[in-house]
């Protein structure tokens, strides 16, 4: 069977409040990359999906099943939210034990999925530690464990790396592109670092409408020729922000080096860049809010 996740049409309230807005997308098996602002509606999108949310108007199916019957849609979804937390008194084996009876696996199946699943979100050392003792890493990988616990062919995953230290947050991100392998993972976040690292198709979501689709590499050629750096003073600096989009800074003593976008090399000293997704990321924000060019 295929996996694809199709969205046509969307359009989502709550209330009188339009969170999504004609949405049409097509996801394929890998890792789908999922950015915008806080607010942008990338958690109602991904709760539409995992039928947490039922659907205002559209049409959304996760292979061939559609949204409109729940309970086909979650026997293929996982899904690990934002703020995600699980019984913290029972020991890391009990809740997946348990987790799995409220999943429907037999005793024989949960005795061989979960030591399996706890060793390739390595935690294969803590199942007797009480949940409330595992660190935040920790708790996000036990987080992932079951979400895939009945084997989804979908894993939808939000904001999985806030609050995470760089080991860890590399260590979840290389976690997520091995689920990835066979199966869809959309990883939903306003980190840009997390999408440049793991996802190939990404979709960017402002107010509620996806305002660009398709590959990294294309998102990184749009912004090619129009990133500049350059040493300059804290004055100049002030006075750079007034006509450019500054995407980073670095104080170097009394001066700055500052990456900007520009359409045309601004002045002498200023230097060409590579773009990287950030700076993509920003020039594409920057055309939404009606920029004409840097
Ligand atoms: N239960 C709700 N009732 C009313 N409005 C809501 C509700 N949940 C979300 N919204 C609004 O819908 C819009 C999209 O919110 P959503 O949580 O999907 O965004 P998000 O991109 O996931 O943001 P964040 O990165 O902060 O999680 C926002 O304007 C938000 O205020």
């Amino acid at each position: 069977m295929s996996t694809t996740i199709k969205i046509r049409n969307l359009n989502q309230y709550y209330g009188k409040k339009q969170a999504l807005r004609d949405i049409n997308l097509r996801i394929e098996t890998g890792m789908f990359g999922l950015l915008g602002r806080n607010g942008a509606g990338k958690t109602t999108l991904m709760k539409v999906i995992a039928t947490l949310l039922p659907v205002s108007e559209g049409e959304v199916s996760v292979c061939k099943r559609s949204t409109q019957h729940p309970q086909e849609v979650r026997r293929i979804v996982g899904y690990l939210p934002q703020d995600f937390s699980m019984y913290p008194n029972m020991t890391v084996y009990e809740a997946m034990d348990y987790l799995g009876v409220l999943s429907g696996l037999s005793k024989v199946e949960r005795r061989q999925r979960i030591p399996k699943l706890l060793e390739r979100v390595n935690l294969q050392d803590d199942g007797r530690k009480k949940v409330k003792a595992l660190s935040g890493g920790m708790k996000r990988r036990l987080g992932i464990a079951q979400a895939i616990l009945h084997d989804p062919k979908v894993l939808i995953v939000d904001e999985p790396t806030a609050g995470l230290d760089p080991e860890e947050r590399v260590r979840f991100r290389n976690l997520l592109c091995e689920i990835a392998e066979d199966r869809i993972v959309i990883l939903s976040t306003h980190i840009v670092g997390d999408i440049e690292a793991t996802c190939e198709d990404i979709a960017v979501l402002d107010a509620g409408s996806v305002i660009y689709q398709g590959t990294v590499t294309e998102l990184l050629y749009m912004t090619e020729g129009k990133v500049y750096s350059a040493e300059i003073s804290k004055r100049e600096l002030e006075l750079l922000k007034k006509d450019y989009i500054v995407t980073s800074m670095l104080t170097l003593g009394n001066n700055v080096m500052a990456r900007f976008l520009a359409d045309e090399k601004p002045f002498e000293s200023a230097k060409l860049c590579e773009a990287g997704v950030e700076d993509a990321y920003m020039y594409l924000m920057h055309m939404e809010r009606g920029g004409h060019g840097c």
